[in-house]
């Protein structure tokens, strides 16, 4: 049998009342095993969801190892939550039982404040996150890697008929986070040229929002092994690999915006440089560390841009020139009035509006589908970014079998 949760059961209210399990990280070991818990009984707002999928985000897993210093244990992580309404509270009026239904990374917020009237319950001071929050009635939020949830109706998105809970899941944070920044910014106009950096979870789903968008894709990555995936598999149209000299220089302002999704601390400087002037770098990746932006980088930035004597590739340059043996080489030249940014998730309206769409569009996330027992290894596989391009915990036909074996096999 799975323990309990004993860290938090004296805050638990006795409107508790609803047993469910889950997989709990209990410090920053991040190690997640089996832990019985329970779930509020049904308010008049609440929906009732017998979670069937869950992904597995990268932010997941920040927040068990503690990078970001604010983790609350025992942890039970999942905002990417695919499931089937079991029951409503009596006020609620878009769901009944039998429907198909999502959750992603927040389960309240005040709901009167100026965000949230305009619908970006996102930026409310008083958003309670899906998992690590502490919830109106002072007990800890716990997310999708467990049995079920009691979520106000609020933020429960609908699942279009056309979208499958698995390879959907995902989209309800991956997908609302690249793809609200990509409204806000005007980053999804036919014919733009958008850079994804990064080629995980958000990345990808990027790329085929991207695409459906009518945009130019061109990923840029650090590994050139997912080159052919990325031009084949996902549909974008050019690949470049950041750690080549010669690729960056071919690409320099060529782009009118880059979504970073990259979640380690990488040189930001040089990627500046790959933005048109009036460019935008919206960052989404959340590394542990500050990041390092030298003013010059978004100001007017210098750089050198050889010219291939032998393709005349960019041959229609302006600038200082020097001409070398096989290059003419740019010396110098400025383009700034570059703009960085950031992006949390997206509001409730944007996310069914994005499921709306994806559905439409026929964007799914790539997907390996895993039993609650293998959740420790996808981690550790994910820290090596070893997925393609989501892991999706098939919850309801394996957790149960995980939580009833002795926590020693995990
Ligand atoms: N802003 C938001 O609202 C929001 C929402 C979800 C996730 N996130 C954050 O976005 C980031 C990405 O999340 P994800 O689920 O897509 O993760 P992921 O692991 O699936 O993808 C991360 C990508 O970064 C790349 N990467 C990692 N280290 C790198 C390095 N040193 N150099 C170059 N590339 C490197 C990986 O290869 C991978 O392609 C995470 O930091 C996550 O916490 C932010
Ligand atoms: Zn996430
Ligand atoms: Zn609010």
């Amino acid at each position: 049998m799975a323990p309990t949760a004993t860290a938090t059961a004296a805050e638990q209210s006795q409107q508790h009342t609803k047993k469910a399990v889950g997989l709990a990280a209990l410090d920053a070991s991040g190690h997640l095993s089996p832990l019985a818990i329970t779930r509020r009984s049904t308010g008049d707002d609440d929906v009732v969801i017998k979670i069937l999928y869950c992904g597995i985000c990268h932010s997941d897993l920040h927040s068990i190892k503690n990078d970001w210093k604010n983790a609350k244990y025992p942890m039970i992580p999942g905002h990417e939550i695919a499931g089937e309404v079991t029951e409503a509270g009596k006020n609620v009026t878009k769901f009944k039982a039998g429907d198909r239904v999502g959750v992603g990374c927040m389960v309240n917020s005040c709901q009167s404040c100026e965000s949230c009237d305009k619908g970006f319950e996102n930026h409310c001071p008083g958003m309670i996150f899906t998992y690590n929050s502490v919830d109106r009635d002072g007990t800890l939020t716990y997310g999708g890697y467990s049995s079920m949830v009691v979520v106000h109706e609020r933020f429960v998105v609908r699942f279009p008929d056309a979208m499958p809970l698995d390879k959907g899941a995902p989209l309800l944070c991956a997908g609302i986070t690249v793809y609200s920044p990509m409204k806000y910014h005007g980053l999804n106009v036919p014919g733009m040229h958008l850079g994804v950096l990064g080629l995980g979870g958000l990345g990808h789903v990027a790329v085929k929002f991207g695409k459906a968008f009518g945009m130019k894709v061109t990923v840029i990555s650090s590994s050139p092994g997912k080159k052919q995936e990325a031009l084949e598999r996902l549909g974008a149209d050019a690949f470049v690999v950041s750690k080549d000299a010669d690729e960056m220089k071919a690409a320099m302002s060529t782009m009118d915006g880059i979504i970073n999704t990259v979640s380690a601390n990488i040189p930001m400087a040089p990627l500046f440089g790959l933005l048109k002037p009036n460019g935008k770098m919206i960052m989404v990746g959340l590394p542990e560390k500050p990041i390092e932006v030298p003013p010059f980088a978004l100001v007017a930035s210098k750089f050198t841009s050889p010219i291939s004597l032998a393709t005349g590739r960019n041959h229609a340059i302006a600038g200082i020139l020097r001409v070398t043996d096989t290059h003419i080489v740019r010396v110098a030249e400025c383009t700034g009035n570059k703009t960085l940014a950031g992006s949390c998730i997206g509001g409730m309206r944007d996310t069914q509006e994005m499921l709306d769409l994806a559905a439409k569009h026929g964007v799914t996330a790539d997907i390996e589908v895993i039993g609650a027992e293998y959740v420790n290894t996808a981690m550790e596989r994910l820290a090596k970014a070893d997925v393609r391009y989501r892991f999706v915990i098939d919850i309801a036909n394996t957790l149960d079998k995980a939580a009833a074996a002795p926590a020693t096999t995990e």
